[in-house]
């Protein structure tokens, strides 16, 4: 064992309240919006194929000339109360903007730079009608905050001098200002979302990070952070030098999820962000350069994050002018339209430690004792198979619709039984509920996490 004097501090998983609501959340909308949304991807003409939050790298602008795009960030369209409504029916119970993205363009009116909202012909503090937009449909609100800052002329990739040390000592101070500004004047924020934390820099700040996470949440008790936040002393990031994760839940899985088996990650708070489109995080105008996820893809995503522990954040990228495009309506209409009928699986509902099938995934909500299964798989066989401990038995399965009563059910080995549907004509990712039961103890119960 290593000391690690600045790793974690609180012992995970955190069972309070604020954490308790984030975990049972499940589902959230991410949004990232700058003035990366006005050029959307396009220069002069020629359209980058990267992610359009990097234009201003890919196509090679000077800082000056992309800064200038704050003079055209007038946002015409933006209604918040809209964009919360979309959210609202798409059956996300939280929400994550970027305040701030590596560009340093903050969407708040911060004391600490004139790079922001009140330097832009919109003027008004965009942030705070967005966080009173959400907040009123039952939304909770946490804030993406880029450490990385492109326009701070203080930020260092690694600190190989005095002068450098001097420097990234002012942008530590300018980072620790515009967080307890945004805790501060947003109390109604729960959570907060680090990125640009991956150069040596940071690396090197091991024991600030850690105050700083500490002064945070002194500031909002409750306060909810990402793995992404934290280094400790020796430059270890998610997790400390031991092993340990910091923060309060693992925020690595980027436009990835973990192996649908993998039982290590059932032991630990953890989310997955995802794009839309292959790697697209702002507004691009052109999709169609690369794959546009369809809504079945990104529901069959929520589902295994549930059915392993996890929450799933999907990202809307808002046009520049404030304008949400069609196709992300589209899917915001699609995945609520699904969340209508099957939010009951989803909402308040994490691993079943039952073996996976081949037909999808199982989630447990261990409030009401059910276990879901959603099907997205339809066996050639017709039948479902179910394989359970030999202290359970599945006593009855049904159909969260409510069809029918009850589905067939034949044991067919003293751990092994069939789900039989009288007739399979699902269009669309189905759940059926199951009523399992420990023989001993007369309910089903989930082995404890530890
Ligand atoms: C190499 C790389 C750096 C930063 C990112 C940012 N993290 C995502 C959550 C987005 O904010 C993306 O711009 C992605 C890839």
């Amino acid at each position: 064992k290593k000391d690690v004097e600045y790793g974690q501090y609180n012992g995970l998983p955190r069972q309070d309240q604020a954490m308790q609501k984030w975990r049972e959340n499940r589902f959230g909308q991410f949004i990232h919006w700058g003035l990366y949304a006005i050029p959307g991807g396009i220069w002069e003409g020629k359209t980058y194929p990267y992610a359009s939050e990097f234009l201003r790298g890919s196509a090679k602008i000077a800082t000056s000339t992309w800064d200038s795009l704050i003079y055209q960030f007038d946002i015409p369209k933006y209604n918040p109360k809209e964009w919360a409504a979309i959210a609202k029916n798409m059956g996300v119970k939280y929400v994550t903007i970027t305040t701030k993205h590596h560009e340093g363009f903050c969407l708040w009116p911060s004391e600490y730079t004139d790079f922001d909202i009140e330097n832009t012909p919109y003027k008004k503090d965009l942030l705070r009608e967005f966080v009173d937009a959400y907040t009123a449909v039952g939304i909770d609100v946490n804030f993406y905050y880029s450490v990385l800052d492109w326009h701070h002329p203080d930020w260092r990739y690694d600190i190989k001098s005095d002068e450098d040390r001097a420097a990234f000592e002012r942008l530590k101070q300018f980072t620790k200002n515009q967080l307890v500004e945004l805790v501060t004047r947003y109390p109604e924020v729960k959570g907060l979302w680090f990125d640009g934390t991956w150069d040596n820099s940071w690396k090197k700040s091991g024991q600030f990070s850690y105050e700083l996470e500490k002064l945070l949440k002194n500031k909002r008790p409750g306060l909810i952070v990402n793995s992404r936040m934290r280094a400790d002393e020796h430059g270890s990031r998610h997790f400390d030098s031991n092993g340990i994760l910091m923060g309060d839940y693992e925020s690595g899985y980027e436009r990835r999820l973990p192996n649908p088996t993998d039982k290590e990650v059932l032991t630990r708070d953890w989310e997955c962000c995802m794009t839309i489109p292959e790697n697209q995080w702002g507004y691009h105008k052109d999709w169609s350069i690369s794959h546009v996820k369809s809504p079945l893809e990104l529901i069959e995503m929520l589902v295994q994050c549930t059915s392993q522990n996890g929450n799933f954040l999907l990202n809307f990228g808002p046009m520049g002018n404030g304008d949400i495009r069609p196709e992300e309506r589209e899917v915001a209409k699609e995945i609520g339209e699904w969340m209508k009928v099957n939010s009951e699986a989803i909402y308040g509902c994490g691993p079943a430690d039952l073996e996976k099938q081949d037909w999808g995934y199982y989630t447990y909500n261990e409030k009401n004792g059910k276990v879901y299964m959603t099907v997205f798989n339809n066996p050639v066989l017709g039948k479902y198979k179910i394989r359970l401990p030999k202290s359970h038995t599945l006593k009855k399965a049904s159909l969260i619709t409510k069809q029918v009563e009850s589905l067939e059910i034949k044991q067919i080995s003293p751990t092994d039984y069939f789900i039989i549907p009288d007739k399979i004509n699902n269009k669309k990712p189905f759940v059926i509920i199951l009523e399992i039961v420990d023989r001993a103890s007369g309910k089903f119960h989930q082995k404890a996490l530890t």
